[in-house]
């Protein structure tokens, strides 16, 4: 077993790696990591290819990993859903080998829209309770787009909120959806807003909100925020409407460049589409679904049915999560050099993807990294 040295761990990559640190690094300090190798000293890491686009962009994540040497051992499980007991659930196999290992990368899983089963994404977080959704948004030095320096830290709480799933029809014509907040998982996810602020060297953490329309649901996650803040004296807290965010961010998105903003589920998940928005796109944004027991890592963006299977896909943003998992399990150094490879081959621009308006194919794109990464080690 790796002992718990999160937050020693990031700081020691904060002052190594200053300029991945700033970009994708997480900072779980409750998260667990209890590494479980295979016979060949290999970490296993279960990995879950996905839907869409996401077998595609798996690909290219595994053949950066065996080019970079990194001692993973990828556990490869499918989560198509079975129908057991008058539900649709994920196979036991599936469940099995992330509570084994305790990290997962998760390619994207689509949902059906408006009826079918429920979103095995939101099962998964449920039944991990991966109840901290981290979503940093990074510019790439070097790529340009509208805004220079963007360098947002969202963390959206991840198990309840508007995704609680409880919906019901009361009456012809009339359907009920619950917005289930509770004290507990908003003081948690509040904490380790706040303990992220501190191990990432950022001074402020702000609560995003419509606790004027919302005033007990919303309410109580403010209260629960305010009572967290004052163990926090270091770091400065305040709290802002989730539409005055939106204007403002996308007008000047500087002011949100140095703190973490914590907000419920739903906004979490509008807004950080919209902070993808600012740097180039989906195919840029990861994230990290941070348990106590467990934690899967994942692009923010979904299946992509318009361009799956075309090999078109932008592999990066599921590439930095897994670099964000790397970080989680302290394999730093493997990290700094992927990283660094990758963002060198986007800031180049002769190798990108169509979606960063360039001309190449996932595995063109890949192949790029894969050469940069050997010149770098040749
Ligand atoms: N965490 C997850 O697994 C998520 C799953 N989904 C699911 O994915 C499915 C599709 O959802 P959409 O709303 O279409 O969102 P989406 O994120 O799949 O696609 C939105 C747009 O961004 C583009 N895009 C996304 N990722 C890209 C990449 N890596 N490279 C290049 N272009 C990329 C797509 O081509 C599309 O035009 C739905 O079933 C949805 O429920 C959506 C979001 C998150
Ligand atoms: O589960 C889905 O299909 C979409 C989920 C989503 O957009 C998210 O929570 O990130």
């Amino acid at each position: 077993m790796l002992a718990h040295k999160y937050v020693t761990g990031t700081l020691q990559s904060a002052v190594r790696f200053s300029q991945p640190f700033r970009h994708y690094a997480t900072a779980p300090p409750t998260a667990a990591f209890a590494a479980s190798k295979g016979g060949n000293g290999k970490y296993l890491v279960t990995l879950i290819p996905g839907d869409g686009i996401g077998p595609e962009i798996s690909e290219s994540v595994k053949a950066i990993y065996s080019a970079a040497d990194v001692p993973i051992q990828w556990e490869e499980v499918s989560v198509t859903p079975v129908f057991k007991g008058g539900k649709t659930v994920i196979p036991d196999v599936a469940i099995n080998s992330v509570k084994k290992n305790t990290v997962a990368l998760k390619g994207p899983l689509a949902t059906p829209i408006g009826k079918g089963h429920v979103s095995l994404n939101l099962t998964l977080r449920r039944t991990f309770k991966l109840f901290a959704n981290v979503r940093p948004c990074a510019s790439i030095q070097g790529f340009k787009t509208p805004y220079d320096d963007v360098n947002t830290v969202l963390i959206r709480e991840n198990t309840e909120g508007e995704y609680s799933g409880i919906e019901h029809e009361i009456v012809d014509g009339v359907v009920q959806s619950i917005k289930l907040i509770t004290y507990d998982a908003s003081e948690r996810v509040a904490r380790y807003a706040f303990n992220y602020a501190r191990s990432s060297g950022r001074k402020r953490v702000t609560a995003v909100h419509k606790a004027n329309i919302m005033k007990m649901s919303d309410g109580m996650f403010l209260s629960a925020c305010r009572q967290v803040s004052k163990d926090f004296s270091d770091i400065s807290y305040d709290e802002d409407l989730l539409d005055r965010v939106c204007l403002q961010i996308v007008q000047n998105p500087e002011p949100y460049s140095n703190r973490v903003m914590v907000m419920p589920n739903l906004y979490g998940d509008i807004l950080s589409d919209m902070c993808a928005g600012l740097i180039g796109g989906l195919g840029l944004t990861p994230s990290g679904n941070i348990g106590r027991d467990a934690s899967i890592f994942e692009a923010v963006h979904g299946s992509a049915p318009d361009i799956a299977g075309k090999g078109l896909a932008n592999p990066t943003a599921l590439l930095l999560s897994s670099l964000m998992m790397l970080r989680h399990m302290n394999l730093n150094e493997y990290a700094a050099k992927i990283e660094k490879a990758t963002l060198d081959t986007i800031a180049e621009g002769k190798t990108i993807t169509g979606d960063l308006g360039g001309k190449a194919s996932t595995r063109e794109y890949t192949a790029a990294i894969i050469n940069r990464l050997a010149r770098s080690s040749g």
